[in-house]
C-alpha cells in the first residue's frame, strides 16, 4: 500500500527520485497521517501542510550531515515517516512509542529534542557558527519557521545575529496564514502583503545571480534601488524588512510543488549569507474538513470519517479546569471592566474564543511573545487595569525575568492562569507544566495557589483580583473533581480542611486532591485520614502544617510539580523553621527527571501519584518511580 515508503530506512534515496515518485510519496504520507491521526489527538493540519517542503528538502539535501531543524517540532511527523520511522509510526504519541516531536534518541536525523516555537534560527545559526569553527562548513544549516512562531522575539534577535555574522543559513519560512487561530499583528499584515506578490512560478536562471548583485548591506535607499532595478528584471521583489536585517529575501513560491520547491531550494542552497526562503502552504493541505478549519484541526480529537465527513469519537463530557477557568474569567470582566485577559497565541487550547467574541477590547492575543504578555500586562496594571495572563505553565517559562522584573519587582498585581500546569500527557517533556510552583515561589509579592476542586476556582480568581501582589493560580489539563460543597471562602495562607482524622495526614495542593479523597475513602476501614486541600504553596498555612504534624505525626504532601522546590519542599521548609519534627513527612510529586509522553493516567501510575501509591504511602511503604 504504501509502496515508496515501507522501503525508506534512511531520506537518502530520495535524491534519485523522480519528481513523480516524489508527488506519491506525498501522496502515501498524507495517507497515513489522515488515517492514523485521526486515531489520537495530534498535529493534524501542520503536518498535512509540510508534505512536500518535508520532502523537497531531503530530496535536495543530505540532513545526516546537514542541519535541519523544525520550528517547535509539531510539524515533524512527514521527517519522522521519510527518515526510518515508517514502521513505528503507528505508536506516535503513545507512551514508550514515538515523541510528537523532535527527538535525538530516536534518530540523527533529529537535532534537538523541542516543543516550543522560536528557537529555530538560532540554533540553526549556532550550528552553522560551530560547524565553521569545527572545519566542517561544508555543512548546510536550514531552519524552517512558521509564520506563527516567526513573530517570536527571539527570530528577530537570531536574524539581527544572523545579518552580523553573515554566515551561511537558510531559514524558510512556511507561511500558511496561521497560527493555531488565526495569526495576528503586524509582522502578520507584513507576511499578508508579501503573499499578495506574484507567486514565483518558475526557475529564473537570473534570480541567483540577480540575487548575489544587489548588496545585503550599504546605504539602504540605494539597496532599495538596486533591488527594484535587478529585481524587476528577475520578477523578485518584496521582502525588504528582511533584506534590512541582512538576509536575501526570496519568494513567495508555492509550497506544494514539488518539483518547483526542489529548484528554489538547489538554488539557494548555493547563495551565500543568510537567506530567507518565503514558501506558501496551506495548513491542512488534503484533507478537506482540515482546510476549511484549520483551527479545529491543529489537534482535534479522535474522529472517525464518515465519507468525508468527520464525526468525533465521543470523550469525556466532565468540563475540564480550563472550563472553569474561561467561564471564571468570563465573569470577572463582566463585573469588573478593568479586567482583561492576555493569551500568548493560545485562545483555543484556554477556550477563550467566546471571551475573545465578548470583549474584544479587553482581549490581547499578543502571539507566541510569552515575555511580551507578562511585561505588556505589568504595563497594563500600573495603568490600573487588572490583566489576566491565561497561559500554559510551560510557555510562561519563556517569560520568567518579565515575572521577576516587571510584575514582582514593580508589586503589581498581574494574575497568571497557569493552564496545563501538571502532566499534559501525549505532548511529554516539552509541555508537561512541572515547574511553575517552584520557580514562582521563590518571588517576593507572588502568591502561589492552586484549586483542588471545579467550585473553588472561580473564588480564587476573585480573590487573586483583588490582591495587592502578584498571583498564580495553577490547574492540570484534566477534567475538574465537582465536590458539591460550598468552598470555604479564600483567606491569604489558609489551608481547606476537607476531612479529619489521626492516623495519617494527606496534604493535597491542587487537582490530585481527587486522588487524595478517593485513597482516603479506600483506607476507611484500616486507618483515619485527614486530608487537607493545601490552595496555597505560597504563603503556606503554617498552622495547618504544625497542627497535621502534631497530631498525625505522618504526613503525606501531593503535588502534580517537581518536587525540587515544589510544595512539599515549601512543606517541609516551614514544618523545619517551627522546629517541628519532619521525619513522618513523606512528599508526592515527580521526581528530578523529564517525564515522557504517555496519557495523564500512565503516567500519574507511573510516577506513583495516583490511588494505589497514596494508599501505599499512608502505608508506609514506599513506591518506585517506573517512568
Ligand atoms: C513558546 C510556545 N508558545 C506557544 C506554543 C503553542 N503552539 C504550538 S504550535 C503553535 C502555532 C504555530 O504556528 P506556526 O508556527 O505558523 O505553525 P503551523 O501550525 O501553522 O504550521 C502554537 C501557538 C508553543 N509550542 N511554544
Ligand atoms: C505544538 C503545541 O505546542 C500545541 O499545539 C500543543 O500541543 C497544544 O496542546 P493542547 O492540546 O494541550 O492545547
Ligand atoms: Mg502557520
Amino acid at each position: 500500500m504504501h509502496e515508496l515508503l515501507a522501503q525508506l530506512d534512511s531520506a537518502e534515496p530520495l535524491k534519485d527520485y523522480s519528481v513523480k515518485q516524489l508527488d506519491q510519496l506525498a501522496d502515501e504520507i498524507r495517507d497515513v497521517l489522515c488515517n492514523l491521526l485521526a486515531t489520537r489527538t495530534a498535529h493534524f493540519a501542520s503536518n498535512l501542510g509540510v508534505v512536500e517542503l518535508c520532502i523537497a528538502l531531503h530530496s535536495v539535501f543530505d540532513f545526516r550531515s546537514d542541519r535541519l531543524i523544525w520550528d517547535t517540532g509539531h510539524q515533524i511527523y512527514p521527517h519522522k515517516l521519510i527518515t526510518g520511522r515508517y514502521s513505528d509510526f503507528k505508536t506516535i504519541r503513545t507512551k514508550g512509542g514515538l515523541m510528537g516531536y523532535p527527538n535525538p534518541h530516536e534518530s540523527p536525523y533529529d537535532l534537538f529534542m523541542t516543543g516550543h516555537a522560536g528557537c529555530s534560527v538560532s540554533t540553526a545559526l549556532g550550528l552553522a557558527s560551530g560547524d565553521d569553527l569545527a572545519g566542517q562548513s561544508h555543512r548546510k544549516s536550514v531552519a524552517v519557521i512558521g509564520d506563527g512562531a516567526f513573530p517570536s522575539g527571539i527570530v528577530f534577535e537570531a536574524m539581527n545575529n544572523a545579518g552580523e555574522l553573515n554566515k551561511d543559513l537558510l531559514m524558510i519560512l512556511n507561511d500558511n496564514e496561521m497560527s493555531i487561530c488565526p495569526r495576528v499583528g503586524g509582522v502578520a499584515r507584513y507576511l499578508d502583503r508579501l503573499r499578495g506578490n506574484p507567486f514565483y512560478t518558475g526557475l529564473k536562471q537570473e534570480v541567483a545571480r540577480v540575487l548575489n548583485h544587489v548588496p545585503v548591506f550599504g546605504d539602504p535607499t540605494e539597496r532599495l534601488l538596486a533591488q527594484m532595478k535587478e529585481g524587476v528584471k528577475a520578477g523578485v521583489l518584496g521582502g525588504m524588512m528582511f533584506e534590512e536585517l541582512g538576509f536575501r529575501y526570496v519568494g513567495p513560491i508555492d509550497g506544494h510543488d514539488i518539483g518547483l520547491l526542489k529548484k528554489y531550494l538547489a538554488m539557494v542552497k548555493d547563495l551565500s549569507g543568510p537567506v530567507l526562503l518565503h514558501v506558501v502552504t496551506e495548513k491542512g493541505r488534503g484533507y478537506v474538513p482540515a482546510e476549511q478549519d484549520p483551527v479545529y484541526f491543529h489537534t482535534p480529537p479522535k474522529f472517525v470519517d464518515e465519507g468525508g465527513k468527520p464525526v468525533p469519537a465521543s470523550g469525556s463530557s466532565q468540563p475540564a479546569y480550563t472550563n472553569f477557568a474561561r467561564d471564571a474569567i468570563r465573569d470577572a470582566m463582566q463585573r469588573d471592566e478593568r479586567v482583561t485577559v492576555m493569551t500568548a497565541a493560545m485562545c483555543q487550547g484556554n477556550k477563550l474564543e467566546p471571551v475573545r467574541e465578548q470583549f474584544p477590547d479587553r482581549f490581547f492575543d499578543v502571539g507566541i511573545c510569552e515575555s511580551h504578555a507578562v511585561a505588556f500586562a505589568a504595563g497594563q496594571c500600573k495603568a490600573g487595569m487588572r490583566p489576566i495572563v491565561d497561559i500554559y505553565s510551560t510557555f510562561l517559562q519563556r517569560s520568567y525575568d518579565q515575572i521577576f522584573q516587571e510584575a514582582c519587582l514593580q508589586k503589581l498585581p498581574v494574575v497568571f492562569m497557569l493552564d496545563r500546569a501538571g502532566l499534559t500527557g501525549p505532548d511529554g517533556p516539552t509541555h508537561h507544566g512541572l515547574f511553575d510552583i517552584g520557580y514562582m515561589r521563590v518571588f517576593p509579592n507572588l502568591t502561589v495557589m492552586a484549586p483542588g476542586y471545579s467550585e473553588e476556582l472561580a473564588p480564587m480568581l476573585d480573590y487573586a483580583l483583588q490582591s495587592d501582589v502578584a498571583t498564580s493560580i495553577r490547574y492540570p489539563k484534566c477534567s475538574a473533581l465537582h465536590m458539591q460543597r460550598k468552598p470555604d471562602p479564600i483567606e491569604t495562607g489558609k489551608a481547606e480542611y476537607i476531612q479529619r482524622g489521626t492516623d495519617v495526614a494527606i496534604v493535597s495542593f491542587g487537582a490530585l486532591l481527587d486522588q487524595a479523597l478517593e485513597a482516603a475513602k479506600q483506607l476507611e476501614s484500616e486507618m483515619s485520614v485527614t486530608v487537607v486541600n493545601a490552595r496555597f504553596a505560597k504563603p503556606i498555612d503554617r498552622e495547618m502544617v504544625a497542627e497535621v504534624i502534631e497530631s498525625c505525626g505522618h504526613v503525606i504532601t501531593l503535588e502534580e510539580g517537581a518536587l525540587q522546590g515544589g510544595f512539599g519542599s515549601a512543606f517541609l521548609e516551614a514544618a523545619n523553621d517551627m522546629h517541628l519534627d519532619t521525619r513522618g513527612i513523606t512528599r508526592l510529586g515527580i521526581p528530578d527527571m523529564f517525564v515522557e509522553h504517555g496519557e495523564r493516567e500512565e503516567l500519574l501510575h507511573d510516577l506513583s501519584l495516583d490511588v494505589d501509591a497514596i494508599k501505599k504511602a499512608c502505608r508506609g511503604i514506599q513506591s518506585t518511580v517506573a517512568v
